[in-house]
């Protein structure tokens, strides 16, 4: 079997080959490229095909020898087939994958006006599906056209909005290209960013209860199909699903948070034993970070530096994915943590009584009664986790 590549300039944040792996056998490379080294990739025989990102699915046009219907109308490829006689055909699977994920998040457009951010190749992907399913007006916002972020206020009125930029994507994880609360009327948002699983912008919406989504369905979506023309056979439809799955049970951290001692740390490194992955516990990030202890940190910078250096700690294994990540106890007292743990964790709240547990060597557990703290606490536990585990059995 031949391979496959991604072609795009930046890859770091790309799951493709792990999606391609569940619906073939066949190798699949990252091919990062500055433009003009595209001509040469797309020669390069040992391909058999390729994927293509940001910036290139505009540019790549031209350097096909045929185009489909699809793509051809649309302005943008982002898939290409070799074919025996060595003619490179270029092909549209994001449109197929953007209609899916709008239906898997019951988004629906008909009659809205749609506010897209970006004008690359994904966009225009976007405007096409928005149109061919009804929206009432499509707006493009970029940062140098007619609607651009200065005069962004004329679409205030936007009912959905669609970012295809890559404003929030990894490494630039937690910012957002649009402030949602000036969007009154809007009434759902679609991020086409899959890393992190969900960006400040679907956070921002999920907090407003907006039906919001990021982009993970599309990617698996459009893999499929790519992966067909790769292949040249049928995927059922269903495998979409079923990699959904795999790639967010496989890249989603599992965070775990909950009173100090109620046993994260001790559970966390036998989660992570077992699902053979890597555990980060956030107070060993901060006790080697500041060359101390914790009680010392306490003592000699006090509590409001302890929590920012907590942050910053938090927001550096929270990006990375596939991990178990055991927190401090008083990680839920700040607000801004919220986001940081939600962007790509599934987080489990670990319950203790009380009465169990260890105040040895925690400062803030010593310095007030444990129920006074819980009761703080625990609807904040309670919000911020997906569900939780009672460790009251005895486990040494
Ligand atoms: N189910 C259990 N059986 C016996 N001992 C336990 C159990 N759960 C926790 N412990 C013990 O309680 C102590 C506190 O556990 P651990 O350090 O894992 O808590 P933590 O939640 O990480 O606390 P912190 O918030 O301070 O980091 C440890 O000595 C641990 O071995
Ligand atoms: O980030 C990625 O891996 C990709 C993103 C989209 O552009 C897709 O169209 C492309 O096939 C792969
Ligand atoms: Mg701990």
């Amino acid at each position: 079997m031949k391979k496959f590549g991604l072609i795009g300039e930046k890859l770091g944040h790309s799951y493709s080959p792990l999606i391609h792996s569940k619906f073939g056998d066949y190798e699949y490379e990252l091919c990062e490229a500055k433009e003009e080294e595209l001509e040469a990739l797309l020669k390069k025989e040992e391909y058999g095909g390729f994927n293509i990102t940001i910036p290139y699915k505009k540019t790549v046009l031209k350097l096909c020898d045929e185009i489909s219907d699809t793509a051809r109308a649309i302005g943008s490829v982002n898939t290409i087939i070799r074919s025996e006689d060595g003619k490179l055909k270029g092909y549209n699977t994001d449109y197929d994958g953007f209609i899916y994920l709008l239906k898997a998040a019951k988004i629906d457009v008909k009659g809205m006006k749609c506010m897209v951010l970006g004008s690359g190749g994904a966009s225009l992907t976007v405007q096409t599906v928005l149109a061919d399913m009804g929206a009432s007006e499509i707006v493009i916002i970029s940062r140098k056209g007619e609607n651009n972020y200065e005069n962004i206020n004329r679409h205030f009125d936007s009912e959905i909005i669609v970012n295809t930029t890559p404003v929030g994507m990894y490494p630039g994880n937690g910012r957002t290209p649009v402030n949602l609360d000036d969007f009154k009327n809007c009434r759902g948002v679609v991020d086409l960013i899959y890393n992190p699983n969900k960006t400040k912008l679907v956070l921002d919406a999920m907090a407003k209860s907006l039906p919001a989504t990021g982009g993970l369905a599309m990617l698996v979506a459009q893999a499929k199909e790519s992966s067909e023309f790769f292949q040249n056979k049928k995927i059922e439809d269903e495998e979409i699903e079923n990699a959904i799955d795999e790639v967010r049970s496989e890249t989603l951290n599992a965070i775990l948070i909950g009173m100090p001692g109620a046993g994260k740390t001790l559970l966390g490194k036998e989660i992570a034993d077992r699902m053979g992955r890597e555990f980060v516990d956030i107070d060993d990030m901060i006790v080697e970070h500041e060359g101390m202890s914790i009680p010392e940190i306490f003592e000699k910078k006090g509590e409001s530096y302890f929590r920012k250096v907590e942050t910053e700690m938090l927001e550096q294994a929270c990006v990375k994915t596939g991990l178990v990540i055991a927190t401090g106890g008083g990680i839920v007292k700040k607000k801004l943590n919220y986001n940081i743990i939600k962007q790509n964790g599934v987080v489990i709240w670990i319950k203790r009584d009380l009465d169990k547990l260890e105040t040895d060597g925690r400062p803030l557990s010593q310095s007030m009664p444990l129920d006074q703290m819980y009761e703080e606490r625990k609807d904040a536990y309670s919000y911020w986790s997906d569900f939780f585990i009672n460790n009251n059995e005895e486990r040494e």
